[in-house]
């Protein structure tokens, strides 16, 4: 790719992502390490990975009416189209012109002469005539689905469980680009002394919103600092830090953190344990485990010990009633963090949800028998769905009585979020905080 311009670059991120060969973030990361774009251009080509990723079925909808046998187009062709429009409506900064040269040029790069000709015809045509209207679809749901680009059996469902007002806040919000935000690594330093370090690197920062330990990116990428090599933050998510707040572990005890990689929670607990007792940290992935250690030793913390192992087998290796506390952070659907990763909206199905709500049940069950009595579980996601959430939990507390919902949750976590806690437990959506969606659940098993 290394003579490619920047949505050439593009082109070739979107179709990796459409033939499912990474996530999108994942893939862009990895371009923008391998490519050797101007740094002014990695702004540009996120923007327009992300945009198109994100808007596509209402691309596709207006670019509808200008393609005759659109059946016949070839994937790539279809993709530069999609590509192109986006610039030319939600860009303003990129005139149309450049934006119709541009795929003229690269149409005629990958394709020929008729092809180029034909997508200098249908973007002319929407520069003229101008795009449908989505305000035409009939039904409330198919035009929120096409309006937000998100699969109509999505909307279906979260209309179903939220209605149709908040639905749309959450279509709504998934389309907007998320803050980063760190965790400061307390352990080493104060939240204001952090701020000052990334302030001295010319990083304007500010405070979090929800978690006292967090801080937000105003300009620049936190990433790229020493404060962030020399380990003191990690990049995660509001909501997400609220996790371990949650599970609030004490100092010397030994915690169980079932699905840990790539060690966000992990590290977080070992933090608030103060480097003391022990974080047993479990992955099922082995080149996933690697990171959690890599990331213990950024952050200093030699309280936490990783191993490669699916937890629907923890029993086989853990002592009965052996920790304190243990956390589920179960693997999920996602759809809390669609900001994130727009393409996750269109690769899961209702099916898959079935199977991950048989997963995350079989792995909390799991790990019961392994906590010592009046200790907690808290169970997390970062979906909004109720079959992996709510139901999960309800199931979970049929099949063991010697567990009740914890009414302590919500004295545990800011006072921001205990309006959306509720039976001991938290359910955030997108829109609330400007964060991910999430779920947290706090179990408490009967002395
Ligand atoms: C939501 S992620 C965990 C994120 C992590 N807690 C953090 O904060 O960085 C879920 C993790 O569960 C792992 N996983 C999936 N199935 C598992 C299983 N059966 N046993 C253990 N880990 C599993 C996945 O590899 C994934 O890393």
């Amino acid at each position: 790719m290394k003579h490619k311009n920047v949505r050439e670059v593009a082109l070739d991120v979107l179709l990796a992502i459409d033939e499912k060969e990474a996530y999108s973030n994942l893939l862009l990361n990895q371009t923008i390490r391998s490519t050797r774009l101007p740094e002014r251009d990695t702004g540009l080509l996120t923007e327009l990975v992300y945009g198109t990723v994100q808007r596509r079925d209402t691309l596709d909808y207006y670019l509808q009416p200008f393609i005759k046998k659109s059946h016949k187009l070839q994937k790539w062709v279809r993709m530069l189209l999609r590509l192109s429009l986006y610039q030319m409506l939600y860009l303003d900064r990129i005139p149309d012109r450049a934006v119709i040269f541009e795929a003229v040029e690269i149409a005629k790069k990958r394709g020929h002469r008729g092809i180029s000709s034909m997508v200098n015809g249908v973007l002319r045509a929407v520069q003229r005539d101008g795009v449908p209207s989505v305000d035409e679809i009939q039904g409330d749901v198919e035009r929120l689905a096409v309006k937000t680009s998100h699969p109509y059996w999505l909307v279906k469902r979260w209309a179903s469980q939220y209605g149709l007002q908040e639905t749309e806040k959450i279509c709504m919000a998934n389309l907007t680009a998320p803050k980063q935000t760190a965790r400061v690594n307390t352990v080493l330093a104060t939240v204001d002394e952090v701020i000052a370090m990334l302030e001295e690197e010319g990083t304007e920062v500010e405070r979090g919103e929800l978690a006292e330990e967090a801080i937000r990116a105003k300009k620049g990428n936190l990433v790229d600092t020493k404060a962030f090599r020399n380990g003191y933050m990690t990049i995660q998510d509001e909501s997400s830090m609220l996790v371990a707040r949650a599970l609030h572990p004490s100092e010397h005890e030994r915690v169980l953190d079932s699905c840990a990689a790539p060690g966000g929670k992990s590290t977080h607990i070992a933090e608030l344990m103060k480097r003391t007792g022990q974080v047993i940290s479990l992955d099922v992935h082995e080149h996933k485990v690697k990171l959690i250690k890599q990331q213990a030793e950024r952050l200093h913390l030699p309280n936490i010990a990783a191993y490669v192992l699916d937890s629907r087998q923890a029993s086989q290796y853990f002592a009965r009633e052996s920790f304190d506390k243990i956390l589920v952070d179960a693997p999920c659907s996602g759809f809390g963090v669609i900001r994130r990763k727009p393409d996750i909206k269109y690769a899961k199905n209702e099916k898959d949800l079935r199977e991950l709500a048989r997963l995350q049940l079989a792995i909390l069950r799991e790990v019961a028998p392994l906590l010592k009595r009046g200790g907690t579980i808290v169970y997390s996601t970062c979906t909004i769905d109720h079959d992996e959430n709510e139901e999960v939990v309800a199931e979970f507390l049929r099949l063991h009585p010697e567990f009740t919902v914890d009414d302590t949750l919500s004295e545990r976590l800011p006072e921001k979020v205990r309006p959306y806690v509720a039976n001991g437990q938290l359910r955030l959506l997108p829109h609330y905080f400007d964060s991910d969606g999430f779920f947290i659940a706090s179990l408490r098993k009967k002395v």
